[in-house]
């Protein structure tokens, strides 16, 4: 009989830690960095074989590599205005940013020619850094602002000379407290130097399967929503302001018309 107790404690015990919200939350957050840093040892190698070292060109392997992740954690992405990015060229795109996820809806719309501008403290994120620097990802320190300024002047022109697209989040920072934080210039100043247009993209809000302080990831579907290009041909520093203004404007309206119809589909939300 004690055998039998043994048995059916030890069948319980994960079948408890399974249905307990706090362990998936856990579960799914440490899966998921464990297996883009497994994932990150692999590019490594294949990104040496094909470029040679960093080149915008093993973002094509890191896309590929990434956009199985997304099926092991429940995600579904629902992506609108694919036609928008059917430009030639080089372009600046600018979404908002949530969490660390937003990567696997990165890589599941990122057009050919196109990597980041990222923190320089992600270099040292172990294989996930090596792999970022070897997808040509800009670093930059956002404590020192002029450094910073200086290395997206010099990203201007070599998006020119190369042929290259770069992906930036104006808020600067991850926001899970609903809507947009305000934008940074760097973005616009971006734009702007190249003479190239912008291509806004909205994430809708995560609240409705991620709570951060509720310790709660559940399964949902995150909307997409790319919207057409905004022109930046014939500005100059000073449309810098308004040109920011627009698109967050722009990307406002489109984060609360897209997060609201997630929450209807999914039930209701939790804030
Ligand atoms: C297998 C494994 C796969 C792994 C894959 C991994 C994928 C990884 C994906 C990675 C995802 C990683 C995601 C991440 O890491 S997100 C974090 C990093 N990204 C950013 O921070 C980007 C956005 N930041 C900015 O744009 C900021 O503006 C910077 C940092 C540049 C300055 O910050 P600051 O706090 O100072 O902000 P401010 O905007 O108020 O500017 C102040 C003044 O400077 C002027 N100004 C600004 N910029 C320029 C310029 N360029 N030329 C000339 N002037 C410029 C501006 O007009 C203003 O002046 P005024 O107008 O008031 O007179
Ligand atoms: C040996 C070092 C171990 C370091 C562990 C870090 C592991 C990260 C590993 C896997 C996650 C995969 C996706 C990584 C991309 C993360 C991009 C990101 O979201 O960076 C945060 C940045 O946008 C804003 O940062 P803050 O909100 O200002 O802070």
């Amino acid at each position: 009989m004690d055998g039998l107790w043994m048995i059916a404690l030890l069948l319980l015990i994960p079948l408890l830690l399974w249905t307990s919200s706090t362990f998936v939350f856990y579960f799914k957050k440490c899966f998921y960095v464990a297996w883009m840093m497994l994932l990150a040892l692999f590019a490594i190698p294949l990104c040496i074989l094909k470029s040679g070292g960093r080149d915008v060109e093993n973002m094509r392997i890191i896309r590929g590599l990434v956009r199985h992740v997304k099926y092991f954690l429940g995600l579904r992405f629902d992506v609108s205005g694919w036609e928008h990015l059917q430009t030639e060229g080089p372009y600046v795109i600018i979404s908002n940013h949530q969490s660390s996820l937003d990567v696997l809806g990165l890589m599941e719309i990122l057009p050919d020619r196109c990597t980041m501008i990222a923190k320089k403290e992600l270099i040292y994120a172990g294989t996930v850094g090596l792999v970022c620097w070897l997808g040509g990802i800009v670093f930059i320190n956002r404590k020192k602002t002029n450094d910073a300024k200086n290395v997206m002047a010099d990203a201007a022109k070599t998006m020119l000379d190369d042929q290259i697209r770069l992906w930036v989040f104006p808020e600067g920072t991850r926001n899970q407290r609903g809507g947009l934080l305000p934008f940074k210039k760097g973005a616009f100043h971006l734009a702007v130097q190249a003479q190239v247009p912008i291509i806004p993209i909205v994430f809708s809000s995560y609240s409705n399967f991620y709570l951060r302080k509720e310790k709660q990831f559940n399964s949902g579907t995150i909307r997409l929503k790319i919207l057409p290009k905004i022109d930046t041909k014939g500005m100059t520093s000073d449309d810098i302001s308004s040109l920011s203004d627009k698109s967050f404007n722009l990307m406002r309206s489109a984060f609360h018309s897209i997060s609201d119809s997630v929450t209807q589909s999914n039930g209701p939300s939790r804030h």
